[in-house]
Order: C-alpha cells, then structure tokens, then sequence
C-alpha cells in the first residue's frame, strides 16, 4: 500500500504534555465522550500522526489516538480509545472560533491554537483527499471501493451524534468514529456485506480509514432528499396525523434488511440453553444499570420476572446479525417513500465482541417498538393510541416480509423491550438526563403491569 508524505514526526509523547490541561477542559464537554459523570484522571497516546505538518505556514492537522484514563474501569481492561483530529494555527480566523479547544502554553506547539480540526474546511477537505487516493499515512490505512469526484465542499453534520459526521459536496458523508475499539465496526462490515448482497435499503460504503484494526471512518453516499424517520414521526405526532402506513413500510424494510444480512452472513440457531443465557445477559445488563441508576432498584424484581419469562421461550429461534440499535433516528425516508436504515454500530455503550454476536431479529424489532413509545412520550399530550398503532402497523409489515410475526412469542419480544428501555434508562441518565422520563415510564409500565 503506497505510504504518503506527512506523517509523524514528532515523538507522540513530546506532545501530550502541552495539549493535556487543553483536552482535560474541552473532551468531557464533548456530545460524543461516553464517560461523561466520571473524572478524567489522565491520557496516554496510542498515535500522533501529523495529517499536515505542524510547523507549515498554513493550518496543521494532527491525528491522535487517544487513551482516556478514568476510575472504575474493569481490572485489565483498557482504557476508552478516543479518535481526535486536532487543527493547530499560529492564528485562527473568527470563523473558526466556536471550534477552539485552548491556546498551547508549553513545549513544541507553544502559542499555537488548537481546535476542532473536522470544523475547518481546509482540513476537512483534506480528509476526503485522502480517502480519494487510498494507501498509508503513518499507522493510518485509507481505502476506497471506486473512484471519488474531487473537491467537493465539507460541511460539519451538526445532529444528535454518538460519532461525528461531514458531509461532502451533498454526495457523501464521512462518519468518524470517536470511540474506537480493535476489530472490524459493524457500521462497516455489516454495509459492506449487505451493499455486496444487492440490499437497496443501506447505502454501501465507498471509502473508510483504519488504524491497525480498527475502524476510523466510513464514507458512504449521502441521501440528501431524504428525512430521519425521528423527525417525520414527531412532524406526524404534532399535526395529528397517522403514521401506520410509514410504519409499516418500515416493518418491511426492516424485514428486507434481516433477510439480506442472514442471507449474506452466517446464521445460527439458538438453542434454549442459550435463550436462558438470554434472560441471564438480560439480569446481568440490569444489575449493571441500576448501580448507575438507583432509580431502576424499585423495579428490578418485575424486570427480572419479564426476563425469567423470556428465559422459558420457546421460540428464540435462530439468531443472526442485526443491525443492534435500531430506532427511527436510524432511518432515513427518500422523497420516494422508500425507507433506507443506517448506522449499524449497534449500541455505543456496549463493548464491539458483544455488538458484533449474532442475535434474535426481535432485538430490533424491540428497539423500534420502544422508539414508536418514545416519539409519543415527547409529544405533549402523550398519545398512546397513536404509539399502539405504529407498534401494531410496525409488526405487521414486518411479517408480511419476514413470514413470521414478532409478536408470536410475546415474552420474548415483552424482554428484549424491556431490556432496550433498561440500555436507554442508563443512555439518557449519561447524555440527556431530562429525557430520563421517557424510558423510565416504559420501565415503570413493563415492570408492573402483567
Ligand atoms: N447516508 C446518509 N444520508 C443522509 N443522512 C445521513 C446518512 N447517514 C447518516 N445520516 C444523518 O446523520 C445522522 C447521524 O448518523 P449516524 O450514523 O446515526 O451517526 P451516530 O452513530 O454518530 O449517531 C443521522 O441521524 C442522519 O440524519
Ligand atoms: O443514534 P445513536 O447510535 O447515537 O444511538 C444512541 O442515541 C440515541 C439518541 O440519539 C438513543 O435513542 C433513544 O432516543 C431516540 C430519540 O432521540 C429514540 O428514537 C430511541 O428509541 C431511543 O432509544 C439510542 O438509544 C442510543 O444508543
């Protein structure tokens, strides 16, 4: 693989001292840091690469890789790997001045600003230039699966975001992964294998970067007619209108994209000693969340009744790989009326083994019955009726599609919706603690109504 100029050339550890005070202020602020309610106590740098150099008469780009040290962590586990992509000036123009990070006190880069280098058109840009010409900068490894139009104008995705996005020119979009793990990102593989397969519904990579083995970024076309299915529900919600008929529309394109994944990937069968292993991960998943969310300790023994219940289920079936955080943020409907579904990372806060293990189809089916009730529940008044229709509608397109109805085993499906609202209680008490009520009450429902 062709190496190409600007690489590090500054020993990593020269310059973690300088932009350390600087991260310490600036990364727990960020939407993106899942560690947030939990101190930083340190840093160690995993790479530095200079993207362009830091010392050039015009804006520099550093790469880092970084460890994010914090209490807490399981022993033997390493610390969460972060990817940052830092511009550094002499001078930085007022545009750029909502994306500083903090001006360098000490060592090499003294004096320098340092800032939030995916904001700045010119390094932003640069990223797409070298995803046009594939090969090595440093430990970092660029691809492409076809050529790429030049010089097409960035702009930063400025949405409710796990990750970062930039959008280039309208025609694609960069996701970059912040947290990033060894091993290949689902959000990768999984539309690699399903654009191979011929599947319409996922818009198939045509670029990513890596370190080692882990995936950076991923760009993919940009369907720039389309709305998120979030914003077409809630625009639904508040002009009274019915949503059933996109629902179920996307119960069949959620169907669609289950059959092409078991048809591109390995499917197994899931014995019943492992759907006890279910309801056991289902316990174990709670017990971990109501240490961070005292709130949850009322409820647990009804939680653990849903899921002893599952646990006896006589129809977990055979598992594959799903997409693992499926809800209508995670869905895109063209001005065709198609639906297409995105972001197959699978839950952020779940270690990459795990959101990459084959699973029951009714996981995400469960996901999106729970995104239908959080619509409603952010809709003043609470419209239950509307949530109950979309549910209903969902399931039924579904089965048209797939042959089978997730509702024929309700316990199992009554599980795993549970155990997403558990994953949302902790997911909103870190990132959105005003949203906290919104799971809470599914949690406070499921738990004591039969
Ligand atoms: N291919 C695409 N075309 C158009 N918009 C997209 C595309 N991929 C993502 N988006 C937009 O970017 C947002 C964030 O993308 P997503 O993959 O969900 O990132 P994250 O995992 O960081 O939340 C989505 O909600 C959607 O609005
Ligand atoms: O989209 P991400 O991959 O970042 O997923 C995480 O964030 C989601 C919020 O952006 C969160 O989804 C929850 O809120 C949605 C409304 O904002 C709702 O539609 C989902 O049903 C609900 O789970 C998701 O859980 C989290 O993993």
């Amino acid at each position: 693989m062709p190496e190409t100029a600007a690489s590090t050339t500054r020993a990593p550890d020269a310059l973690l001292p300088s932009l350390t005070p600087l991260l310490h202020e600036w990364l727990p602020r960020q939407r993106w840091f899942a560690g947030k309610g939990r101190r930083v106590t340190g840093f160690t740098l995993e790479a530095a690469t200079e993207l362009l150099p830091l010392d050039g008469p015009g804006p520099g780009l550093l790469h880092l890789l970084l460890r994010v040290e914090q209490p807490g962590r399981p022993a033997g586990e390493p610390a969460d790997c972060y990817q940052l992509l830092l511009g550094v000036r002499t001078q930085l123009p007022p545009r750029l001045g909502p994306a500083l990070i903090g001006r360098v006190r000490q060592g090499p880069l003294a004096g320098r600003a340092v800032y939030e280098g995916l904001r700045d058109p010119r390094l932003a840009g640069l990223l797409y230039e070298r995803l046009r010409t594939p090969g090595r900068t440093g430990p970092l490894r660029f691809h492409a699966t076809r050529a790429l139009p030049g010089a097409l104008a960035p702009r930063v995705l400025d949405a409710e975001q796990s990750n970062s996005s930039l959008v280039f020119g309208d025609a694609y979009i960069l996701k970059i992964f912040r947290r990033v793990s060894p091993g290949a990102n689902p959000d990768l593989e999984l539309p690699l294998a399903l654009g191979q397969a011929g599947c319409a519904r996922v818009p198939a990579p045509v670029a990513w970067f890596e370190s080692g083995a882990a995936t950076l970024g991923v760009l993919q076309p940009y369907l720039r007619d389309s709305r998120d299915g979030w914003r077409l529900a809630l625009d639904a919600l508040a002009a009274g209108r019915d949503f059933t008929a996109e629902a179920r529309s996307l119960g069949r394109a959620t169907a669609e994209v289950h059959l092409a994944l078991a048809a591109a990937l390995p499917t197994l069968r899931l014995e019943r000693a492992e759907t006890e292993g279910l309801a056991a991960a289902m316990d174990r998943r709670l017990h971990a969340a109501a240490q961070a969310v005292p709130a949850l300790l009322p409820y647990v023994p009804g939680l653990r009744a849903v899921f002893a219940a599952a646990g006896d289920a006589e129809g977990a079936g055979a598992v594959q790989r799903i997409h693992g955080d499926l809800h209508l943020g995670q869905t895109l409907r063209g001005s065709d009326g198609a639906w297409a579904v995105i972001d197959f990372e699978g839950e952020p806060a779940k270690p990459l083994d795990e959101r990459r293990r084959p699973q029951p189809t009714v996981r995400d089916v469960a996901g999106m019955l729970r995104s239908f009730d959080y619509a409603a529940r952010t809709h003043r008044p609470w419209n239950a009726d509307w949530a109950a229709r979309c549910r209903a509608a969902y399931c039924t397109g579904y089965a048209e599609v797939a042959g089978a109805d997730p509702r024929t085993d309700p316990s199992l499906l009554r599980a795993y919706e549970t155990d997403k609202a558990v994953y949302e209680v902790v997911y909103e008490a870190r990132h959105r603690p005003d949203w906290l009520p919104v799971p809470m009450s599914a949690i406070h429902r499921l738990a004591t109504t039969p």
